[in-house]
């Protein structure tokens, strides 16, 4: 399934370098004022820092909401207390787009993530010139060369890249590649299991002074509680943030 996403979303790059060239988009990406400054943002605090998601629909869970526009669900992510608003650019099977990204990088002040499946540089430039703070880069989908390229070109155009891993294996490949800021999945790409318990037994081979973000699975707050005990930084949402009321959803997440 995993190389399936990826195989697709590649599909659809190569489809929209079409009609814009790497050139073009490249000179959008280097005209956009500075990226923010995401590890800032994710910086640890007294709270848990939450990334909300704009999440439409998702292989493993089939239709989860219309939003119409998705910049005014991030506008009340930001105003809920949101560190990072996530924007799932992918169209397939996510129902999303980067047009989702240029609305909310409008609507918000936070930083922009763009969630997609990676796997080269022109995904990279399409994200910045769009607006984005910080890409993802998930460790099972790519091989660790091309995994150390993407990461250093994300670096180089002022971005941060989130490292998504699924495995201890996976988060020994993150940390070799000193990245700053490490994701742990719990849910399993290629079949959708969910194991609730990786991050607790994974957390500890994260450096101290990383940012550890613990992502998927939480459905209500005892799931944040049960990171937060764990040693997360950060909690990843969707589903439960745009399944719910997101303002009073965000709150009490951030009392823990
Ligand atoms: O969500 C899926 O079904 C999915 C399937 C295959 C690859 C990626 C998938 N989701 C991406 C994510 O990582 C989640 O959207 C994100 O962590 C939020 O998860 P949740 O809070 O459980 O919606």
């Amino acid at each position: 399934m995993l190389e399936q996403l990826l195989a697709g979303s590649l599909e659809d790059a190569r489809a929209r370098r079409e009609t814009r060239s790497t050139a073009q988009v490249e000179a959008e990406a280097l005209a956009r004022p500075t990226a923010l400054d995401a590890l800032e943002a994710l910086a640890p605090a007294d709270h848990i820092r939450v990334i909300a998601e704009v999440k439409r629909a998702s292989p493993s869970r089939g239709d989860l909401a219309d939003i119409p526009e998705p910049q005014a669900l991030a506008a009340q992510y930001e105003s809920g207390g949101a560190s990072v608003v996530s924007v799932l650019t992918e169209q397939r099977r996510f129902k999303g787009s980067l047009d989702d990204l240029e609305a909310v990088r409008k609507a918000v002040s936070i930083p922009v993530l763009r969630k997609e499946f990676i796997g080269e540089e022109y995904q990279i430039l399409e994200a910045r010139a769009a607006g984005a703070d910080l890409v993802l880069l998930i460790v099972a989908a790519l091989p660790q060369q091309t995994l150390e390229r993407l990461h250093e070109f994300t670096l180089q155009l002022g971005m941060t890249p989130l490292v998504e891993a699924h495995t201890a294996d996976e988060v020994a490949r993150a940390v070799d590649l000193g990245s700053q800021l490490v994701g742990v999945n719990a849910r399993n790409l290629s079949t959708f299991e969910l194991d609730r318990d990786l991050f607790g037994r994974v957390a500890d081979q994260i450096p101290a002074g990383v940012i550890r973000v613990a992502e998927s699975a939480v459905l209500d707050v005892a799931d944040v509680v049960r990171y937060r005990e764990a040693g997360a930084d950060a909690v990843l949402v969707g589903e439960a943030l745009v399944t719910n009321d997101p303002i009073a959803t965000l709150a009490s997440y951030l009392s823990v």
